[in-house]
Order: C-alpha cells, then structure tokens, then sequence
C-alpha cells in the first residue's frame, strides 16, 4: 500500500514512512493511493467480535506488511488495555432510533486516546527497529494534546512539543498537559488560537532545513495512522446495531474533520453508512460551507466546546481531494487561496459532492447547554459540551437509520460547562483525583517561528 499527497507534488511513500513523517512535503495530507474494501460477509463477521480484534481486521489492509500480524496484533492489545470498559467504545441508547458511541473511557477522556494510544505503540516499534529519534510537535485545542503527552510521556526516541492556545483550554484538559514530570514531554502554552497552533506546527514542517535537523514528526490528525485508527469505530458499532444488513447514520462533534473523515473512509471501505452528519459549534465554518459554497475564515470565537474552537479544519483538504475528483492541483491551489485570501469558493461540481456525501448542523452555546440539562434529565446521561453538539444536531437529523452519535469527551473534562447546565459538577476517575494537586510545567511562547524553533533546539539538545 503506497501513500500520496492531497497536493501530489510529494513523493509516495509506505505505511511506516507516511506514519513517521505525518505531513506531506508539498504541504499536502497523505491519503492511501487506494482504499480498500470489505465484503459483507468480511462486515457481517466483525459483530461479536473484541474490540481489538475488529481493529485488526479493519486496519490491516492499509498496514500492509509494516507490521506483520503478530506484532500487530500485540501493538493492538497494548494500546486498549489502558481503557476502563471492556466494550472499549460502548454504545448507549438515547432514545428509539437515537445511540451514543461513548468515545471517553481511554486514559485521558476523549476520543483521540483510540488513535493515539495505538500510534504511540507504533512509532515506538518502528523508531526501535530503524534506530532513529523523532521530534514530535502537536497544535491541539485540548485533547489531542494530553492524549499524545500520555501516549509518548517516557518514551526513548521521543521528544513531544504540544502547542495549545493559551487561556483558551479548560483546567482540567491544561492540567493533563502540564503536569506530567517526564524530561521528553513539552507543554507549550502559545498567545494565539487553536488556528494558529496549528499553522505554526504547519510553518515548522515547511523550514524542510529545520524540519531534517530535528526529525519533526506529526500526531495531529494531518497524520493518516491518526485516521485509520479512527475509523475502527465506525465499524464496531455499526455492526453491533445490525450492519452490513441495515444502514447505519453517524453525527460528529466536527472541528479538524479528522474524525468525520474516518467515518466516509468506513463508508467508502463497504460500511453500510446513510448520512454523515458534520456538527459544529458557533465556530461554524464548515456548515457555512456546505450551505453556501463559500469556504471562508472568521476568527476564532471561544465557546464552551473549546476543543472545536477550530476555522481552519486541516482534514478538509482530504475530502475536497475526493470532492475535486482527485485533482490535487486544484486541491492546491485551494488551499494556497485559504491561506493568503482567508477562503476561496467551492466548486459547483464539489459542492455537488460534498453535500451528497455529508450533512451538517450547528448548535448556539444556548442549545449546547439545553442539550446537556434536556439529556441529564430525560436520560441521566451526562454530556460534555462537545457530545451535546452533536446530540443536538443529530436530533434534527433523524431518518430511518439508527443514528449513531459520537461522544467525544467525558464529562468531568469541562466540568463549568456541566456544572452551568445540571447543577452538578461531574467528577473526575479515582484515577486522576489529585489532578489540581499536581505541580505544572509550562512554557509560555509568542506566536514566533524562529523563538519556538529556538526553543525546541535547546530542549532537544543532548
Ligand atoms: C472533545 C472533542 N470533540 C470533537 C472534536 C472534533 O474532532 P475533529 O477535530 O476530528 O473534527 C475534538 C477535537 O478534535 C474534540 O477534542
Ligand atoms: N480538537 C483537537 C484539535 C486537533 O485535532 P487533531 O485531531 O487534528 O489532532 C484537540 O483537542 O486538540
């Protein structure tokens, strides 16, 4: 299985390699060359099945030989035997035709421990065997950070540099980045917004000179293993409602598009799927796009769903790829537009696909805390702000198909938001009980390509 850039001006390149590097040297995403594809019968054979053994049969195909089963097989088992339910994505139901894929019983609460727990193992392996180090810098807007810090804290051949938005996380996500002792693990707390952490990761990948020096690696979801672990969950609990012998519909929390994205890779890998429905917050870019065509940026308005407080969703460009009809100079030349004019607007023929393939929604803050407390008191499930946009939006969405909701945060994670809508404040696992007792290490940085290069050199020197 080879690799290609979304913007096809980079070489191709296997698994382990598109794994290590994360983004593409045109500046592009990397994307399987092709997708491979599950019979019924291969879908129908997932249900009853563990976890972990679904993993395995859904991603192999794009392994290839990378990592031969049995080694595989054991990186899979490690990466889940840190979560706290044995279903490791249960699904709840809500209401007749209504579930909830709990996505937050990983190490830190949210759904991005499925793909990073299973990289950590990975690059882990591979780094091992290869003898090389990597320096791994990350944007996240909360929970991508503290997942990656968990996944790679301690590690040998890793340094990771975690940039996020400073007074724009909640306490308890900064917590989770700042606290951890290891001498590899770097929490970096940026003046600017999730936007620009993230076009600063993007900067310091486009210095290729600085780029070689440090061996700069990605775990944002720019990273295509990223995805692929994502998309497991699409099939374990589409076949645990029935699937390949009925549709399914999915609702996603949406901010960087990356778990949205490996929902339409299940559907295009045979997965019965109806509707994909993007749910965003007020920072609603990507529903403005699909309702009017126009893909253009406002600024970052801070919401009570702060790890969707996101304009520029870096995954996007993997499906305008596919919406372009896999023209990747077209892709780049969108791409250059969003950068230096703020947007550029979709073609016909795109919009077209992207509005066949996806549906979309948006939730007001107001809606968002109506939906925490009308869900609290209706089921007894608590929402994180996150899960409650989609759960509001699914609401709107309903069809023949189960829906399937994913929630992507555990509750205790914004525990004002929770706290505002129900009266009550969710606690956090016994398991992280002193996490305010815990000492922080943060440094503080401008929005400055040359200081936080600066600062990466010294902290990797030997
Ligand atoms: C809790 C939570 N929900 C939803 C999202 C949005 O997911 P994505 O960025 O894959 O669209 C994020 C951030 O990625 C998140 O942390
Ligand atoms: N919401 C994310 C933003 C980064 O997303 P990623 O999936 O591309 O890593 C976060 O919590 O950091």
């Amino acid at each position: 299985m080879q690799y290609i850039s979304t913007r096809g001006k980079a070489p191709a390149l296997s698994f382990e390699d598109t794994m290590l590097t994360g983004l593409a040297r045109d500046g592009g995403l990397y994307l399987p060359e092709t997708i491979p594809t599950l019979a019924p019968d291969e879908i129908a054979a997932l249900a009853g099945v563990t976890y972990e053994e679904i993993a395995l049969r859904v991603m192999r195909p794009f392994v290839g030989d990378a990592f031969p089963d049995p080694e595989f097989r054991a990186i899979i088992a490690r990466a889940y035997r840190g979560f706290d339910h044995p279903a490791r994505a249960p699904l709840k139901q809500l209401g007749p035709n209504h579930f909830l894929l709990e996505l937050f019983h990983g190490p830190t609460l949210a759904f991005k421990d499925f793909a990073m727990q299973l990289i950590g193992q990975l690059f882990q392996a591979a780094l091992q065997r290869r003898g090389e180090r990597v320096t791994i810098v990350g944007a996240t807007s909360g929970d991508t950070g503290s997942a990656a810090i968990e996944a790679f804290r301690g590690l040998d051949n890793v340094d990771v540099f975690i940039l996020f938005p400073e007074g724009r996380v909640s306490e308890v996500q900064r917590r989770q980045m700042t606290t951890p002792a290891e001498d590899n693990v770097h929490a970096i707390a940026l003046k600017g917004d999730f936007d620009d952490c993230q076009a600063a990761v993007k900067d310091l990948f486009a210095d290729f000179d600085f780029r070689d020096e440090v061996r700069l690696a990605a775990v944002n979801s720019i990273n295509w293993a990223r995805v692929l672990a994502q998309v497991v969950y699409y099939f374990s609990s589409a076949v645990s409602l029935g699937a390949p012998h009925r549709d399914v519909s999915f609702t996603v929390p949406t901010g960087n598009f990356g778990d949205i994205f490996a929902g339409f890779i299940a559907k295009q890998m045979g997965l019965p799927v109806a509707d994909l429905v993007i749910a965003t917050n007020q920072n609603d870019i990507l529903h403005r796009t699909l309702v009017s065509g126009d893909h253009v940026k406002q600024g970052v308005t801070p919401s009570i769903s702060p790890s969707m407080d996101i304009q520029v969703s870096s995954n996007f460009e993997r499906a305008l790829y596919y919406a372009y009809g896999r023209d990747s100079h077209a892709v780049a030349h969108e791409m250059q537009a969003l950068k230096s004019e703020g947007g550029f607007t979709v073609s016909q023929g795109a919009l077209d696909f992207l509005r066949d393939t996806f549906r979309s929604g948006r939730a007001s803050e107001a809606e968002t805390t109506a939906t925490i407390r009308g869900v609290h008191a209706a089921t007894g499930e608590t929402l994180c702000p996150h899960s409650a946009v989609g759960v509001k939006v699914a609401e709107e969405s309903l069809g023949a198909a189960p829906m399937i909701t994913l929630a992507t945060a555990h509750p205790a994670k914004f525990p004002d938001a929770v706290e505002a809508a129900t009266g009550a404040r969710p606690p956090l696992p016994n398991r992280m009980a002193d996490l305010y007792d815990r000492p922080e290490r943060v440094t503080p940085v401008d929005n400055d390509l040359s200081a936080l290069q600066t600062l990466i050199r010294e902290r990797i020197a030997p």
